[in-house]
């Protein structure tokens, strides 16, 4: 049986994939991360009022004209205005005020020379330097007029977002709700982190620390629901409650062995399975369906490394869309390999755990030694899954490869 080529489960996943819909008011310091349901409008101008975008004298620029370093004009300096402070001052012909960046633009002042280009003399100024009409002065409103669109509907609220609107005074957001996240771990042989290891064949769990991680480093609401033995009616009376979550991650338990049992009790639960296995590696017995209203059935396999690649790729850019991003689909670039890569088996398309890195203006890649789906070591020290295509052996040193930096920005 031919397997599923990675486009087209991403486009399937996608396409079963709705935004939550819905919205919530929330304090704009809550929202980093999340994405606006509404346009955010400001009801104040921005800047609020004409200022300085200098330390300086407001002046009229028509005095100043013929001004340079070897015949400077000297004007009357009438005061002085802080950041904060009351304008009280009309600059008339042959006067300047003193003025400070943010302080409010003198009235008959139409620029302001930076304190650099002056030299005080008494009650004077010489200005050694002509400036046109307009030079360093913050118009009022000439970033953004009251009643005007400050942030588009759909847009991510990160750190410059929840600046802005402190700075119009929007305290109160709408935002998309968050997907309702579980993940499961499965196995007979898991052992959760602290318990103890009674036999060399029992294995210490990964997965749903990492995939738990994965979600959290999404800002997602997200559930672990721990480890579950290899029973199947236990299995059933966990997976029974995926109705109480948008998004059910299970890892394990998806491919041949006689205790994979993940993919047939999900059907049980009215998952309908949209596919079963993937033409990539690893992760290949990666299984997909949905449930209920907009739920999303997720088994990734159980080999470490093979689950975060089905999360990194497949899982997360759903998450990202039912979360409201527009830019969910994972983005990748070219990269100039520094070493020959080569591989016995070529069939399906292998995301290799790879370091990229800029050197004279290119992009460079080279790929971690460990190459295996147990390794999660292979994370470390890399930035980037290297694409290795389907039916190729061997990529030459020198050769443009396709790489995907890990979505993890630290
Ligand atoms: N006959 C076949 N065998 C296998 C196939 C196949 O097509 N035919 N596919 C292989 C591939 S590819 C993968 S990937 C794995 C996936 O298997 P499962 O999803 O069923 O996972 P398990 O069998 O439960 O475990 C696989 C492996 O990973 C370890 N594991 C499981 N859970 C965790 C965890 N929470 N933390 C850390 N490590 C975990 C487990 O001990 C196994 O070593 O199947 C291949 N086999
Ligand atoms: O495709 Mo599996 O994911 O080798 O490890």
């Amino acid at each position: 049986m031919d397997l599923m080529p990675y486009e087209e489960a991403l486009s399937i996943v996608l396409e079963n994939t709705v935004l939550i819909g819905t919205s919530e008011r929330l304090a704009f310091t809550e929202c980093l991360g999340r994405v606006l349901a509404e346009d955010v409008l400001t009801d104040t101008d921005k800047p609020l009022f004409d200022n300085s975008a200098m330390d300086g004298y407001a002046v009229r620029s028509q005095d100043i004209q013929n001004a340079s370093e070897d015949n400077p004009v000297r004007l009357e300096v009438i005061g002085e205005v802080a950041a904060g402070g009351e304008q009280t001052y009309t600059v008339k012909q042959g006067q300047a005020v003193k003025v400070f960046t943010g302080a409010p633009l003198p009235e008959g002042a139409d620029c302001v020379v930076p304190v650099e280009l002056t030299q005080r003399d008494g009650n004077t100024v010489l200005i050694k330097k002509a400036l046109k009409s307009g030079a360093n002065i913050r118009r009022k409103g000439e970033e953004v007029k009251a009643g005007e669109v400050l942030i588009k509907k759909g847009t991510v609220i990160r750190p410059y977002e929840i600046g802005l609107c402190a700075s119009v005074n929007k305290a109160i957001l709408s935002v998309y709700t968050l997907p309702k996240v579980a993940v499961l771990s499965t196995g007979d042989e898991i052992k959760d982190v602290g318990e103890p290891i009674e036999k060399p064949s029992q294995i210490r769990t990964s997965n749903n620390y990492t995939i738990f991680a994965m979600a959290k480093a999404m800002g997602l609401n997200v559930q672990n629901l721990g480890i579950v033995k290899d029973d199947p009616e236990t299995i059933k009376k966990i997976l029974s409650n995926i109705y109480d979550y948008d998004v059910f991650i299970t890892t394990g338990g998806v491919s041949a062995g006689d205790k994979d049992f993940v993919k047939m009790l999900v059907r049980e639960v009215g998952v309908d399975v949209k596919f079963h296995k993937v033409r990539i590696k690893p992760a290949k017995p990666i299984l997909f369906g949905t449930y209920g209203k907009r739920g999303l059935f997720f088994g990734l396999p159980g080999n470490p490394v093979s689950c975060a690649i089905a999360f990194d790729l497949i899982v997360r850019p759903a998450l990202l869309k039912m979360m409201g991003r527009e830019d969910y689909m994972p983005t990748y670039q070219e990269a100039y390999l520094i070493r020959t890569f080569e591989r016995k088996d070529a069939d399906r398309r292998e995301f290799v755990r790879a370091r990229v890195w800029y050197e004279n203006g290119k992009l460079l890649c080279d790929y971690s030694e460990k190459l295996q789906s147990h390794m999660l070591t292979s994370y470390v020290g890399m930035n980037a899954y290297m694409v290795v295509p389907e039916d190729v052996k061997r990529i030459e040193e020198g050769s443009r490869v396709k790489v995907v930096y890990f979505p993890w920005v630290y």
